[in-house]
């Protein structure tokens, strides 16, 4: 890889890694998973499975953090493929964002068309409960304001436009679906809407910082997505994020409780059975609709 501002991937990188996954597997995926902290469990239900590790993928980085498996796994859900990434990357571990968001672009030219994201996030929102699912319908990219931003660097139009919007990141039809499976799985006390601030960590948050993300409008708070979410939107596809409300966070310096990994991986297995009936609803949905869209 060479190296050019915040980009060290060129378009002959994302082509040799699509090149070399599409020689070894015949899945074809319309969908992407991309499994956040203790959610890699996601990929159990699906069937035919072939798995990659992630550092015998020419050019992909590796996985540094627990809960964070470390494979790409190809298989069927639904009758419809798909590709988890069990496991996904951070600023905190010393990657650039070209290199965290270099498996979207991957998916991209492999002819994904949604990005579905999981991650794990703290409550900043009073009313939100630990267990709860966030549908993320907006987001706030603290690191970005910062020009800790994915598509900074010279713009390569094969992926995308200059300025892309964002206003739309979300895909709001598939959000309603997220709400009417909800409905459908009884499981809708659990659902939320919100928006999701995303910062570099790893420490977690000070009380005043995250009172300052409290009146900034942010329901909860995290360490990835946003420049997987903003180059995925960059290059055309369609995303929906789940995040699971793993711990809330102090906004009181009366509270005693506090934050660690352990818990957010804790709750996250608590969760993973309703994540995964939401998951494997809303692929079918997206294969429905597509179906519809065609016809
Ligand atoms: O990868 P995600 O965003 O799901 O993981 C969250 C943020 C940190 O990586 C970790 C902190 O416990 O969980
Ligand atoms: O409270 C949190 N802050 C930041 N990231 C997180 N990921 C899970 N919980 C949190």
């Amino acid at each position: 890889m060479h190296t050019k501002g915040n980009c060290c991937c060129s378009f002959e990188d994302y082509k040799l890694t699509t090149e070399w996954l599409m020689n070894q597997t015949s899945h074809r995926p319309k969908v992407a998973i991309i499994c956040g902290s203790g959610l890699g469990l996601l990929a159990d239900g699906a069937s035919n499975k072939q798995t990659f590790r992630y550092q015998d993928i020419p050019n992909f980085p590796i996985s540094t953090v627990p809960g964070h498996d470390g494979c790409l796994v190809f298989g069927t859900i639904e009758d419809r493929s798909c590709v988890f990434m069990k496991g996904h990357f951070h600023l905190y571990e010393g990657y650039t964002l070209c290199q965290v968001t270099f498996p979207v672009r991957i998916f991209k030219l492999m002819g994904v068309e949604l990005v579905l994201v999981t991650n794990a996030s703290g409550g900043i929102c009073p009313d939100f409960k630990v267990g709860d699912i966030m549908i993320i319908k907006d987001h706030i990219n603290l690191p970005g304001f910062a020009g800790q931003h994915p598509l900074c660097g010279p713009n390569d139009e094969r992926f995308g436009i200059r300025f892309p919007c964002m206003s739309d990141a979300y895909s709001k039809d598939m959000r309603s679906v997220v709400v009417d499976i909800s409905t459908e799985l009884g499981c809708s006390d659990f659902i939320r809407e919100g928006v999701y601030c995303m910062v570099s960590g790893p420490n977690f948050e000070t009380i005043a910082e995250a009172r300052m993300l409290w009146i900034l409008g942010c329901d909860s708070v995290g360490m990835s997505m946003v420049p997987e979410v903003t180059v995925a939107k960059h290059c055309g596809l369609q995303v929906v994020a789940l995040s699971l409300i793993t711990n809330k966070v102090s906004l009181d310096y009366s509270r005693e409780e506090k934050v660690n990994h352990e818990e957010v991986l804790e709750i996250c297995k608590m969760r993973a059975e309703l994540l995964q009936k939401l998951v494997t609803s809303l692929i079918s949905r997206f294969n429905q609709q597509q179906i519809i869209n065609t016809n």
